[in-house]
């Protein structure tokens, strides 16, 4: 009972830092990344295709950096997507070994994870992966899950369209019995019978479905704001679940280009990223996108 009061308290408590931190000090809760532009920026330097995401993993190193000392607690980056494994078989493996290399290098006991105290969660269907990679991403899960000052998700082997027909399917089989007393009662068409509005149909299938507990990523809070680098605006079947109130920004950095060496620091309590060029890039916000002003992210 004791322990059940402690740990109520001690999760309001984390409520409330997080409430503060983002509404007085702007600092978003979970902040998930689509780390775009690797391939062009080995291109644009005359590099190999694997080298751009090799520099890519250190750009991953420095923003993970960045968003420990801004006090951000959840991160997410979109790593693999499940179209990627359409990719030419060289470049999937290259990814893939490339992507083994650097799990292991992620629970070293000096890495970045272990001193900033970072849980990673490999999210997708991490059953299409090659065994290696797969035993990998468990081992890391293992090896950090006593780690709680923030959180780490690693999307791999993930789109957003396979983790809602997943979540759906493992929601409809668990409660498989309700839905057949529905129809029988007359009480439904097909599966389930919603009214209302648009919202309250959302919010009815997620009491009579539980969606949200099935989602891979139910280990953490909806994003508050995805930030795609390379100046392309659309999602890639990343978080659109999640993302239905999340602010989209993107500049036209390539995510390589992220980095502590180029970054000047912080100006304030502000990311700080060089554009391609090297020069500053300054609030590049495009029209009809919402964007970040309060998170005095300056770009
Ligand atoms: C362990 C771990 C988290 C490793 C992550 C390594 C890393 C940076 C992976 C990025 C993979 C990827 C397909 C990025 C998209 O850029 P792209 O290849 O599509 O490049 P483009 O947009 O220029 O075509």
């Amino acid at each position: 009972m004791e322990k059940a009061v402690g740990s109520m308290v001690s999760q309001i408590f984390e409520n409330l830092v997080c409430l503060i931190r983002k509404f007085i000090f702007c600092i978003p809760n979970h902040i998930a990344f689509i780390m775009d532009g690797n391939r062009r920026y080995a291109k644009k330097r005359g590099l190999m295709e694997g080298v751009g995401h090799k520099v890519g993993f250190l750009a991953l190193m420095s923003m993970l950096r960045c968003c420990h000392e801004l006090g951000v607690r959840y991160v997410t980056v979109y790593a693999f997507s499940i179209d990627n494994f359409k990719r030419s078989p060289k470049e999937v493996q290259s990814l893939m070994e490339l992507m083994q290399e650097k799990i292991d290098d992620l629970i070293k006991e000096e890495s970045i994870v272990n001193r900033f105290g970072l849980r990673i969660y490999f999210i997708g269907n991490l059953k299409l992966l090659s065994e290696p990679v797969r035993l990998a991403a468990e081992k890391a899960m293992l090896a950090t899950a006593k780690n709680s000052k923030a959180v780490l998700c690693i999307c791999v082997a993930y789109t957003s369209t396979n983790e809602i027909v997943n979540a759906v399917k493992e929601s409809i089989e668990e409660k498989w019995d309700e839905f057949c007393v529905l129809n029988a009662s007359g009480a439904g068409y097909g599966l389930i019978k919603l009214g209302g509005s648009e919202g309250d149909e959302r919010e009815q299938l997620i009491k009579l479905i539980d969606i949200e507990k099935h989602m891979y990523m139910a280990v953490a809070p909806e994003p508050d704001i995805i930030i795609r680098t390379s100046g392309e605006i659309h999602l890639s079947n990343f978080l659109l679940w999640q993302s239905a109130v999340c602010y989209l920004y993107s500049p036209s950095v390539l995510w390589p280009e992220i980095s502590s060496q180029n970054r000047k620091d912080f100006v304030g309590r502000g990311l700080h990223v060089i554009d391609s060029d090297g020069t500053p890039t300054k609030h590049a916000f495009r029209d009809g996108i919402r964007l970040v002003d309060f998170l005095t992210i300056t770009w």
